[in-house]
Parts: C-alpha cells; sequence; structure tokens
C-alpha cells in the first residue's frame, strides 16, 4: 500500500517524527509495511526567489533549533567564567598568544536568533563527533577521542563546510559536508538536537554553527574507518585525527597539540565544547595552555 502525505513542513522537521514513530507506525494509523511517499513543502517564496542568497539563507536557518539541552543545563556561571579564563589564557600566554588571540578577536559568539538576522552572511557548520574513552597508554588515559581533520592547507579543524544555497537546511548542508569529507553513514547524521553553538566573524560576513555528537568508542572507530572511502580523502582531507589529550611531562601531548595552526575558530570550537562538557577540567586546559 502506497500513502501519498502531503506535509506543511521541511523535510528536516518531519524525518524525527518519521524515526520516532518508525517503531510504532499504529501511531500513525498506518500498518507496518505501508511505504510513506513524503512530499516535502517549501514556502511559495523559495521558489520566486531562487536566486536570492538572503532569502534561501533565511530558509537554512530557520530549521535551526535551540540550544542542546546538555549546554543549558551546563551552562552555569561557573562554566561561562571557567571559559573566560581558557580565553584569557589563551590570549596572554607568552608564545602562542599573539596567533591564539587573532581568532579570539576575529570570532565572537553569536545567538542563534541573532544570527538569523545577518542575512548576508554566509554559513557554515561543523562537527565534533567523539566517544569516551576508557584506553589508556601505559599510564596515561585519553579520557575521550575527538574527531578532526588535517585539511588540504595544513590547517587542523573539523569536519563541515560552506552550506550551498542548495542545501535544505543547515543541518542538511552539513551532513552533506561530512558524506563528502568522512563518509559518513546516514544513521550518524547530525540533527537539530546536536547543535551547540555559534559563532561569528563579521570581517568575513561568515556564521559558524557548531554541532557536536557523541558516540561509543566502537562506532566512533567504524567512523574513523570509513573516512578513508570518503569523496575527499586525499584531496581536501588529508587524514582523520584525534587531538592526544594526554598529560605527558615534560611539555608533551595535549600542549604539542594546540600549537597547531587551526582554521576559523576550531581551536575555540575544540577547547570550549571540552570545557562545557567537562571532557577535560578546566584546570587541565589551563596548565595545557599554560605550558605551550
Ligand atoms: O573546523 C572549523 N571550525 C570553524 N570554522 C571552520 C572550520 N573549518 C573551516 N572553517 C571556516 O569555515 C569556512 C568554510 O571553510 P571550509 O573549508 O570548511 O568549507 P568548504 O569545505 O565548504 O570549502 C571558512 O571560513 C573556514 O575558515
Amino acid at each position: 500500500m502506497v500513502l501519498l502525505k502531503l506535509v506543511k513542513s521541511t523535510f528536516s522537521d518531519v524525518i524525527p517524527d518519521l524515526i520516532k514513530h518508525s517503531s510504532n507506525v499504529t501511531q500513525w494509523g498506518l500498518q507496518r509495511g505501508t511505504t510513506i511517499l513524503y512530499i516535502p513543502y517549501l514556502p511559495f517564496n523559495f521558489f520566486l526567489e531562487k536566486n536570492d542568497l538572503n532569502s534561501k539563507q533565511k530558509n537554512v536557518i530557520s530549521n535551526i533549533s535551540n540550544l542542546n539541552k546538555q549546554t543549558k543545563m551546563q551552562a552555569t556561571t561557573k562554566i561561562v567564567d571557567n571559559w573566560k579564563k581558557v580565553l584569557n589564557a589563551l590570549k596572554t600566554n607568552r608564545n602562542m598568544g599573539k596567533l591564539w588571540s587573532k581568532a579570539i578577536e576575529d570570532h565572537s559568539e553569536i545567538d542563534l536568533e541573532e544570527s538569523k538576522k545577518l542575512n548576508d552572511y554566509r554559513l557554515a557548520a561543523h562537527a565534533f563527533i567523539w566517544s569516551k574513552n576508557d584506553q589508556s597508554l601505559w599510564e596515561l588515559s585519553s579520557k575521550a577521542s575527538i574527531m578532526m581533520q588535517m585539511r588540504f592547507d595544513g590547517f587542523i579543524g573539523f569536519p563541515g563546510g560552506l552550506i550551498d544555497s542548495t542545501d535544505a537546511s543547515v543541518v542538511d548542508g552539513l551532513n552533506r559536508e561530512l558524506r563528502e569529507e568522512i563518509n559518513l553513514n546516514e544513521k550518524y547524521y547530525i540533527t537539530n538536537e546536536n547543535y551547540f553553538f555559534s559563532s561569528v566573524n563579521h570581517q568575513r560576513k561568515i556564521i559558524l554553527h557548531f554541532y557536536v555528537k557523541e558516540v561509543t568508542q566502537t562506532e566512533l572507530i567504524g567512523i574513523e574507518k570509513a573516512a578513508l572511502d570518503s569523496h575527499d580523502y586525499g584531496t581536501e582531507v588529508m587524514g582523520i585525527i584525534r587531538p592526544p589529550l594526554y598529560d605527558i611531562k615534560p611539555g608533551r601531548g595535549f600542549n604539542i597539540f594546540l600549537q597547531n595552526q587551526f582554521v576559523g575558530n576550531s581551536l575555540l570550537q575544540l577547547l570550549k565544547t571540552m570545557s562545557l562538557l567537562d571532557i577535560l577540567d578546566n584546570q587541565t586546559i589551563l596548565k595545557f595552555i599554560d605550558s605551550c
């Protein structure tokens, strides 16, 4: 049986619902085995203003949901203060301070709703895919595995990229980039639930949306292996890497990693996410920055 369903909503709005109800399709009044032909609804002006980037961008960003629940819970004053201390340590570090302050000064954090008002800005989205890690090397524990990449330009960053005018939403654009760059299986696709925070670079007129997705360690290893077969592997993406979170004295481990060149504000995204999710405690992050 084929059911034709005309839904006045966009694709990414309805898919989570379909998935949620897939184990019990009868909630939709349907028999198991029913094929649903879904026709997404797009506002009329989407077609009229096909070449108008601004209106398309509005359409794209309207699909982002609100802040991830976990961030809301964890964004207590203490955590915000911790993050300010990290920013200050980055700026005033005697060796890397100049380089890091540039990334800090060029990018400021922006509320999602505010970002929607910046109609003529380009949008990009990147993903922090990670797992808790119970592995250890000698007596060193690494706590988490975080997926980053060595880019074609020698910078380190997260997988993701610019949202195209043809992408139906920011997450659709992000998932397209993740497919191209790391061959991400669709079962791990990013959803609005994974939204974390946004930053803006006013000089370059670009808004950077950031998403966080936690998987198990076994899943992460599978994702890393699949990345070798991606379209961009060996051209745009020179390799998938995990920041070594090890604290190795003297001055080895994560603080050596921090001396790399990071694209956009990816260094801030990395440290802020680790700080907010308590992947590394603040004292440890500060110690790493200090010993660079
Ligand atoms: O991991 C990241 N975090 C934050 N910004 C990034 C990251 N990677 C790239 N960018 C910035 O995002 C924009 C798009 O770059 P990217 O190379 O990812 O897009 P593309 O793959 O669509 O060409 C650039 O302004 C770049 O500086």
